[in-house]
């Protein structure tokens, strides 16, 4: 079984990822930590040194070589992934595909705390900045992120809820 856990930054997918796998006994996997260890630098450092664009191929490429290598898997994919180089399509053909699925204004409380390390938010001067690009990026990722099979509201993401989700899905599939 491949599981994927798409969704918004501070959605939890990586946070999440982890006690799924621990709870399947499969190998987790999160495909910024992936990028970061083949590249040896950060994801702050890729996006400052070689630009968005470069990061978005890297991170393609990784995904297809961690596809190709782990037929069994979770991966937490990062808040952009499914929406470039049709990266979704990889995800929904080798997959079950999780959105979570999490209210802005929850976001802005998460991300408060770490922001710094996400280029993408880092240079936001404030809360009101931060809640505004990410209801900007929301809306333009939104029909990706429905695509999913399977959908997450928060504050019901638990472990045992998302491991019912899954049972359920492949009962009925
Ligand atoms: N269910 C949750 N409830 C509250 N905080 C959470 C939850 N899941 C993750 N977080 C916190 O939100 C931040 C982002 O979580 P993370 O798992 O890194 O999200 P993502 O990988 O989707 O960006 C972290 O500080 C994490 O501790
Ligand atoms: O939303 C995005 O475009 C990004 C999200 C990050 O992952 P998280 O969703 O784990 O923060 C990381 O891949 C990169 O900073 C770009
Ligand atoms: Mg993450």
């Amino acid at each position: 079984m491949r599981l994927y856990l798409i969704g918004m930054p501070g959605a939890g997918k990586t946070t999440l990822g982890r006690a799924l796998a621990t709870a399947y006994e499969v190998p987790f996997l999160d495909l910024d930590e992936e990028i970061v260890r083949r590249e040896q630098r950060s994801v702050s450092e890729i996006f400052a040194q070689d630009g968005e664009e470069y990061f978005r191929q890297r991170e393609a490429d990784v995904l297809r070589d961690v596809v190709a290598q782990y037929p069994r898997v979770v991966l937490a994919t990062g808040g952009g992934t499914p929406c470039f180089h049709h990266n979704l399509e990889v995800l929904l053909e080798t997959g079950l595909t999780l959105y979570l699925a999490v209210p802005v204004a929850e976001l802005v409380r998460r991300l408060l705390a770490v922001a710094a390390s996400r280029p993408l938010l880092a240079a936001l001067p404030d809360a009101a900045a931060l809640e505004s690009r990410l209801r900007e990026t929301l809306a333009a990722r939104q029909q990706f992120y429905d695509r999913a099979p399977l959908c997450c509201a928060a504050p019901t993401c638990s472990l045992e809820a998302v491991q019912q989700l899954v049972a359920r899905y492949h009962l009925t599939a």
